[in-house]
């Protein structure tokens, strides 16, 4: 495949008669990668870096905050003030921010992902949506980001890893883009990405197994007993605790994520934000001819009712994703464990 620059794959999405949305599409992602540049260069310092890894308080969602994340909100934030963009909602702020009450774009972004990673060496990220700018800003700033996850426009995710890369999708495929640091730019690395709908990899953090409802138990107990049990074939498992390189991984070679609802306090509807990581996620892995659920709903057609809620998140290959569904939607087969082999025949890949 010839590597197209970012640059040449945005001016193929301009056309040759931009509307003003598309220009301003294409104005907010060119200010989000240089902003990301930044970040990276930031996080390329590591403990070298201005207090890296020291914490804070606590975010609007109620999570510890450390510095990196601060900063990247803060370059972010700044970027999308010189990107026509009226409002910037951040996992990281109580409320948007009112930038251009003018500007076509309302920006949700989750500025650094899998920040409890920040001092282990591994990939981090950020994510990001572009939605359109409805109703006033002024009098009702959270009202764009209340819309369903359908009415986006545009979503991605830099990750900060071994490669920076930008994955982007802006309503045809998903594409994935790596920086040059040769060229100086970002360039097209690999064909648009198609996600095998069947797999054989699944991800979740398993420390939370006695605290799962017994859906998730029964799916996960039935990928460990591998060939031998149900699904009569090996699993293989993972989890990096950072939702990009979970995503990134999904959209290289398939594979199924997993953060359910639990029984600990404050985990019901799970510990990803719908507006900030679960819709962008699931726009891209749509596009990528995966599936994005709560465990049985489409996440994307979910109307948020607040700026942080938490959503529970399944995503990848979609029969696996649709497999999940069905444990939660047939009770009466994961009620009964024997005789195993009534399940065989619901469960069979
Ligand atoms: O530590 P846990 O419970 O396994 O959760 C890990 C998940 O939390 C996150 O780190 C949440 O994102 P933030 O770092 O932006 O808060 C995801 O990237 C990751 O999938
Ligand atoms: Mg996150
Ligand atoms: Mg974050």
């Amino acid at each position: 495949m010839p590597a197209a620059t970012l640059d040449a794959f945005l001016n193929s999405y301009l056309g040759d008669q931009p509307d003003e949305r598309r220009s301003a599409v294409v104005a907010t992602i060119r200010q989000f990668t240089q902003a990301a540049t930044k970040v990276r260069n930031a996080i390329n310092q590591g403990a070298l870096g201005v207090a890296f890894a020291g914490t804070r308080g606590a975010n609007a969602g109620g999570d510890v905050q450390k510095d990196l994340d601060v900063f990247a909100d803060e370059i972010f934030l700044d970027a999308m003030r010189r990107a026509p963009v009226a409002l910037y909602a951040s996992e990281e702020l109580e409320q948007p921010v009112l930038l251009d009450r003018q500007a076509p774009l309302a920006v949700a972004i989750d500025p650094l992902d899998g920040s409890s990673n920040i001092d282990t060496n591994v990939s981090v990220g950020t994510i990001f949506s572009l939605l359109p700018a409805t109703g006033a800003p002024d009098a009702d700033p959270a009202a764009p980001f209340l819309q369903a996850g359908a009415n986006m426009l545009g979503a991605g995710f830099f990750i900060y890893g071994p490669q920076l890369a930008l994955v982007l999708s802006l309503g045809s495929g998903t594409h994935v883009f790596v920086h040059s640091t040769r060229l100086g730019t970002f360039v097209q690395a690999y064909e648009s990405r198609i996600i095998p709908e069947r797999t054989q990899e699944f991800a979740i953090n398993a420390a939370n197994y006695r605290h799962w409802d017994e859906a998730v138990r029964l799916y996960v107990d039935d990928c460990l007993e591998g060939s031998e049990g149900p699904r009569e074939k090996d699993f293989n498992m993972r989890w990096i605790a950072s939702l990009v390189a979970e995503c990134y991984r999904v959209l290289m070679r398939g594979g199924v994520f997993l953060y359910p609802g639990d029984q600990r306090r404050g985990y019901s509807q799970g510990r990803l934000r719908l507006v900030y990581e679960a819709n962008p996620i699931a726009y891209l892995v749509e596009q990528a001819a995966g599936a994005a659920t709560d465990a049985i709903t489409r996440i994307l057609e979910i109307e948020p009712e607040s700026l942080h809620q938490r959503v529970p998140v399944v995503f990848g290959s979609a029969r696996e994703v649709a497999r999940i569904a069905r444990y939660h939607t047939e009770p009466s087969a994961i009620g009964e464990r024997a005789p195993l082999f009534s399940r065989r025949g619901l469960f069979r890949a």
